[in-house]
């Protein structure tokens, strides 16, 4: 595993030809500036059949081996976390895991569930969630983790915080030295208190833009009727926990995307040519030392 994946030190016009170009990619929901870290497979070139899918599949499928019959999962929101879903579903019509019931975080992982024939009760009907899967934007090598790309993540943060054990699904684009270097931060925002909210947010550094919706005109409106900021922190965020306080003490917000001390184990999934590879955070994290030590 180790000999195949190769570390690259990405720069604005490296020397050795191995850069990114100076146009940003877009990757998911956000703009995604290059990075300055990246373990990638040793032929970009590589397409897989289903292309990003495959990856977020063998997440899924990775991350559904811990689940045991008669648990209560946490059902995250995103794409990584529909194909959970749409794999729990399987399991359980196969007579593969019984008496497993779901807790959905938003519409999404409602509506998919019913559609996959995944039980559903509602988070104030149960005293506890076995496992949580969810998928992220960015997370660091301490499991501090940035969400909201979707703008759910409000309700993901409690069925997330709420689980005894929150497994992160991260493909390897999502791995990062810093929060904050590739994405925004998405703080929720009661509508009427927008204009205090964004001047607050202009004092902590940061610099926010409301969301626009895609196919409507007008703000992104969340499933708890808010609408999200996006803030970008230049130079990224230093410190993960005391920002994420920092931002949820404003008045008129409801809930910002750090998330820092919930996530129990993170999956990175890592392409290996035609192979993809998942491996535990603390795993990948040794490949990259190792690999700058080698380029050093
Ligand atoms: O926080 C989220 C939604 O608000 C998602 O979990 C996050 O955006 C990752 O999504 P995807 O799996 O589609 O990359």
């Amino acid at each position: 595993m180790q000999s195949v994946i190769s570390f690259r030190s990405v720069f604005y016009g490296d020397q050795n030809g191995l850069h990114f170009t100076k146009t940003h990619q877009t990757i998911g929901r956000f703009r995604r500036k290059p990075s300055t870290l990246s373990v990638s497979a040793v032929s970009s070139e590589t397409t897989l059949p289903e292309g990003h899918d495959v990856i977020k599949r063998a997440l899924a499928t990775r991350a559904l081996g811990r689940v045991k019959s008669g648990m209560v999962i946490g059902l995250g929101t995103g794409s990584t976390a529909s194909l959970a879903i749409e794999e729990l579903g399987k399991l359980i019509r196969q007579g593969k895991l019984k008496d497993v019931v779901g807790v959905g975080a938003n519409y999404q992982s409602k509506v998919l569930a019913r559609q996959f024939g995944v039980k559903t009760v509602d988070l104030n009907d149960v005293n506890q969630i076995d496992i949580a899967f969810d998928g992220v934007d960015e997370v660091d090598f301490n499991k501090n983790m940035l969400k909201g790309g979707g703008a759910a993540h409000t309700m993901q943060k409690v069925v997330d915080s709420v689980a005894k054990e929150c497994i992160i699904l991260a493909d390897q684009s999502k791995v990062v030295l810093q929060l904050g270097s590739t994405c925004p931060v998405p703080v929720e925002v009661i509508p009427g208190a927008i204009s205090p909210v964004l001047r607050r947010l202009v004092s902590l550094g940061g610099i926010p833009e409301i969301r626009s919706a895609l196919r409507k005109d007008g703000p992104v409106i969340t499933d708890l009727g808010n609408m999200i900021v996006d803030v970008s922190f230049p130079g990224g965020i230093q410190d993960p926990a005391e920002l994420e306080k920092n931002i949820n003490t404003i008045p008129g917000v409801v809930e910002n995307g750090i998330v820092s001390g919930v996530a129990t184990s993170v999956l990175v999934a890592v392409e290996d040519g035609a192979k993809i590879e998942v491996l535990d955070l603390s795993e990948f994290i040794k490949i990259i030392k190792n690999q700058a030590e080698v380029h050093t």
